[in-house]
């Protein structure tokens, strides 16, 4: 037993879950899952595209409704959980912002590359000016130092963030990473610490609880691991293993199990298994969402999904690049053919 202390849980399988199912949510889908996760006990339900508010793009990829209508199917059924968004500056704005506090909204997560933390000042600060629990929220933590890492912490706190999460977006981490950069922001910072996983390397229960063991108290998870990649933390076997170890979260086991079983599992377009492509981009520290688009481009060009991983993975390429994807494999083709 690890004592008694309580871990905050951020359920996002109505948004990072979207990336697993091209985000075609419906909004009866949203609603009956939203209204499970409120009765289970889940703290923060987290709804929007995969890629935050105004992500519907072709870029990212369409969603099959509106962000309207799936905040208002959310919101219809939310009772005591916490509705919240998650907005990429320089694609959500304040209009969006506006508007999903007008459908319900009551926090949200101000996401930016890791070393990209200053353009989320205006974004922190309106937010906070708007009432909402403010999020700043760090993407592909694996491609900086603990330093670094630190360093932007400490621009999102001075913004005003209430809560300062660690991305493992790609992943990529292995324990001993997620314990260097969470314990190092948890020394610095005077605001709460969340961790958010990627299973790619079949480690993101570990990782969730190296985050907790190294002082973070906030944890992200999605029913069944439904997310980009492999998939999330898996929120109801998270549970299991937080009452395991002794911490509170107030979510109810069995309540939590029938929503992934009976809800989730049965909308899911394939089973979250770590697959070879996905797990390369763990391997390659290549940002999950990829996966789909690498899929349909090596599909397109006859290559090896991996192939194509490993070259992103070389070119560092980040959240927002999903059009060189097709220019990569392009090119890699182009060479296989000369
Ligand atoms: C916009 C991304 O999908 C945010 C996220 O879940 C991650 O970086 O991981
Ligand atoms: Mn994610």
């Amino acid at each position: 037993m690890s004592g008694t202390k309580s871990i905050h849980l951020v359920d996002t399988t109505l948004r990072d879950g979207s990336h697993a199912i091209s985000h075609q949510y419906t909004a009866e889908q949203i609603a009956t899952i939203a209204a499970g996760l409120d009765a289970a006990g889940v703290e923060y339900i987290e709804v929007s595209h995969g890629d935050g508010l105004a992500g519907s793009s072709i870029n990212y990829g369409r969603s099959a409704i509106s962000e309207e209508e799936m905040l208002k199917a959310a919101s219809s059924v939310i009772k005591k959980g916490t509705l919240t968004v998650l907005l990429l500056p320089g694609i959500g704005t304040q209009e969006d912002l506006e508007m999903a506090i007008h459908y319900g909204a009551k926090a949200v997560r101000v996401a930016t590359h890791v070393t990209e933390a200053d353009i989320a000042q205006q974004h922190i600060a309106m937010a906070k000016k708007m009432g909402l629990k403010t999020f700043g929220f760090l993407m592909l933590s694996h491609m900086a130092s603990p330093e670094k890492i630190v360093e932007q912490a400490k621009l999102f706190e001075s913004y005003g963030a209430d809560v300062i999460y660690v991305a493992d977006s790609a992943g990529a981490m292995l324990p001993e990473d997620v314990k260097a950069r969470i314990g190092a922001v948890v020394n610095t910072v005077s605001v709460p610490v969340g961790f958010h996983a990627h299973n790619n390397l079949t480690l993101a229960t570990a990782n969730s609880l190296a985050a907790i063991e190294a002082g973070a108290s906030y944890i992200d998870g999605t029913c069944r691991g439904l997310g980009a990649g492999a998939g999330n933390c898996q929120i109801e076997a998270l549970v299991g293993v937080l009452n395991k170890k002794g911490y509170q979260t107030g979510v109810d086991l069995y309540k939590i199990m029938d929503v992934a079983e009976g809800l989730v599992e049965p909308i899911m377009h394939r089973p979250q298994v770590v697959r070879n492509s996905a797990f390369m981009l763990g391997y390659a520290g290549v940002y999950s969402s990829f996966l789909l688009h690498a899929d349909r481009a090596a599909a397109k060009f006859n290559l090896d999904p991996r192939d194509i991983l490993v070259e992103l993975g070389n070119k560092k390429m980040v959240g927002g690049q999903e059009d060189m994807i097709i220019d990569v494999a392009y090119q890699l083709a182009k060479k296989r053919g000369a």
